[in-house]
């Protein structure tokens, strides 16, 4: 038996494709151009990568996206200040800061002065409340995208235990709290091992769903893995030039039932997810959400 590949790209494509049409329809209603600024500081490659898949996709989605490069060593008062000019501009109405920051800037300091209605993200501390109330203005883009491919694959996740490896505040924390939501593709039982959990082992191999956002290569074997267990790899780990997840994958798709690649899985759906919050946000700020 072989797992299902879920086929993020293919999905991705198709969710940009409905999104065009929607940017397309508001563009009619409104005269608003949806319209994302990037702000990527420093030139770190694996960013630049990024933020240059996010522009080429909003461009094909009829969305405005401006990019903002910063030198490496910008101080944090310059980037708020940076911030809060687009924070102003009526013109924007997506911010996106590129994570990680160089070392002289605090990012808790700064995701605080983005302006919480352009907060594509979805890291200001008001969207992250909406989301832990049930009752979100944004979903943050990699959750989103996963909790999408769950849907597609039409699984049951109501009652059923969700390992996710990985506490982080961009996908481990998150992810937990979608899960755990009453729901289709949620209503599940959800625990979050990190790098103190003991028995992290033993605790996987109970898994339905995992979901690994460790940033380590391959850690996830089959012999962890229970069968038929649906798999997502949220890990970009370079690896002498090869790009590998979290998750050994050759291995793993052999035991699971549903498995996704990288590439082509969690990081395109990410992108067409950025996309949606855009649209989203120029909705929300033209008065008709
Ligand atoms: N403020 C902020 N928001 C983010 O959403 C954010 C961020 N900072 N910092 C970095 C991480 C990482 N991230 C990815 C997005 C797309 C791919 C992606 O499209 N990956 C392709 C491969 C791209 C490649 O070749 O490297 C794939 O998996 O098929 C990967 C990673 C967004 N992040």
């Amino acid at each position: 038996m072989s797992a299902e590949i879920i086929d993020g790209k293919a999905l991705a494509a198709t969710f940009r494709g409905q999104i065009a049409d929607e940017v397309n329809q508001f563009k009619t209603q409104t005269n608003v151009v949806p319209h994302l600024t990037a702000v990527l500081v420093g030139d770190d490659p694996a960013s630049a990568v990024y933020v240059r898949n996010k522009q080429r996709s909003c461009e094909k989605a009829g969305i405005q996206s401006t990019l903002q490069r910063l030198p490496a060593e910008t101080s944090e008062a310059e980037l708020i200040s940076i911030v809060e000019s687009l924070n102003t501009d009526s013109g924007v109405h997506g911010i996106l800061v590129q994570l990680p920051l160089p070392k002289q800037i605090n990012e808790t300091a700064i995701l605080d002065v983005v302006n919480p209605l352009k907060d594509v993200d979805a890291f200001h501390p008001e969207n992250v409340g909406l989301i832990v109330q049930g009752r979100p203005r944004y979903l943050p883009c990699t959750p989103y995208g996963i909790q999408q491919m769950i849907l597609s694959t039409k699984m049951e996740t109501a009652g059923k235990h969700a390992v996710i490896l990985g506490r982080s505040e961009i996908v481990g924390k998150p992810m937990a709290m979608l899960l755990i939501q009453r729901g289709q593709g949620a209503d599940a039982t959800v625990t979050i091992c990190h790098s103190r959990t003991q028995n992290l082992n033993e605790i996987v191999k109970t898994a339905d769903i995992i979901i690994a956002a460790i940033g380590k290569p391959e850690f996830v074997t089959a012999d962890m893995v229970k069968p038929g267990a649906v798999v997502i790899d949220v890990g970009i780990n370079r690896v002498n030039d090869r790009l590998v997840g979290d998750v050994d994958f050759e291995g793993v798709k052999k035991v699971a039932s549903a498995i996704t690649p990288v590439p082509g899985g969690v990081g395109p759906m990410t992108i067409a997810m950025l996309l949606k919050n855009t649209l989203t946000a120029a909705g929300i700020q033209s008065g008709c959400q």
